[in-house]
């Protein structure tokens, strides 16, 4: 690609392996999830996931998501316990959408998309920090959480009205104490598979921990996810939507599942 990756005609999900071969790897993500396929396995524990406020660094436009990010030097936030062991520290959040609400997460179920999908990164404390981590094959752990159209969501609304500040690509500004626990649904079962960031470098380093639990979202607010921008401030500017890649080969995989 002669300009960086996107989601564009020319730079986007089909045209990834010509800079990052990994994308036809054995472990890719996003994958579609068909619930009578996945395995129910009782050796798989509860989720346990501690979030500490107070690690609430800031918020980025990447110019490919936009990203809360946290503190990660100490165990105030981490994830331990569900299908990893030892402990993962949270790294950052961010989230895939659409341009319309029939679209826009990665992950799918039975084939279906959601308008929208969070993930919650984190990184094997094994490791020195989180750059060592994403290149080992159980350096991450990825929690994703499916967004559907409902009522309005009042947990997602301080993230939302700090867009605004963010606009354009590169664009950063303050963001302090907040509890990503208030974004997850009030059941954490999950499904699990070994797989891969969904962009580039797509490296196969994430267990992904899906919850089955949707989260609500309203049709208002989706529309201010789509009022970002790919683009930098004196670019031609591009709305950021349908910043997502479509599901991966199994290639053989087993998802398997927290609940019967
Ligand atoms: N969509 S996903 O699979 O959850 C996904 C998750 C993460 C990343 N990349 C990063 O986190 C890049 N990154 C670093 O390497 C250090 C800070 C940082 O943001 C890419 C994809
Ligand atoms: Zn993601």
């Amino acid at each position: 690609m002669s300009h960086g990756w996107g989601y564009g005609r020319t730079n986007g999900p089909a045209n990834w392996v010509e800079e990052f071969p990994v994308a036809n790897g054995p472990r890719q993500s996003p994958i579609n999830i068909v619930p009578n396929e996945a395995q129910y396995d009782s050796s798989l524990k509860p989720l346990r996931l501690k979030y500490d406020p107070s690690n609430t660094m800031g918020i980025l436009n990447n110019g490919h998501s936009f990203q809360v990010e946290f503190t990660d030097d100490t165990d105030s936030s981490t994830l331990t316990g569900g299908p990893v062991s030892g402990t993962y520290r949270l790294k950052q959040f961010h989230f895939h959408w659409g341009a319309s609400d029939d679209r826009g997460s990665e992950h799918t179920v039975n084939g279906i998309k959601f308008p929208c999908e969070l993930h919650l990164v984190h990184w094997n404390t094994k490791y020195p920090n989180f750059g060592e981590a994403a290149s080992e094959p159980d350096g991450l752990a990825v929690v994703g959480v499916f967004l559907k159209i409902g009522p309005a969501n009042p947990r997602l609304q301080k993230v939302l009205d700090a867009l605004d500040a963010i606009k354009a690509k590169g664009k950063e500004t303050t963001f302090s104490n907040f509890d990503a626990k208030t974004l997850l649904p009030p059941s954490l079962r999950y499904w699990t598979y070994e797989g891969s960031l969904t962009t580039p470098p797509l490296l196969e380093s994430v267990t992904w921990i899906v919850l089955k639990e949707p989260i609500s979202v309203s049709p208002a607010q989706m529309a201010i996810f789509r009022k970002l921008l790919f683009t930098e401030e004196e670019e031609v500017p591009y709305h950021m939507v349908d910043n997502f890649r479509p599901p991966q080969p199994l290639k053989g995989r087993e998802v398997r599942a927290s609940f019967k």
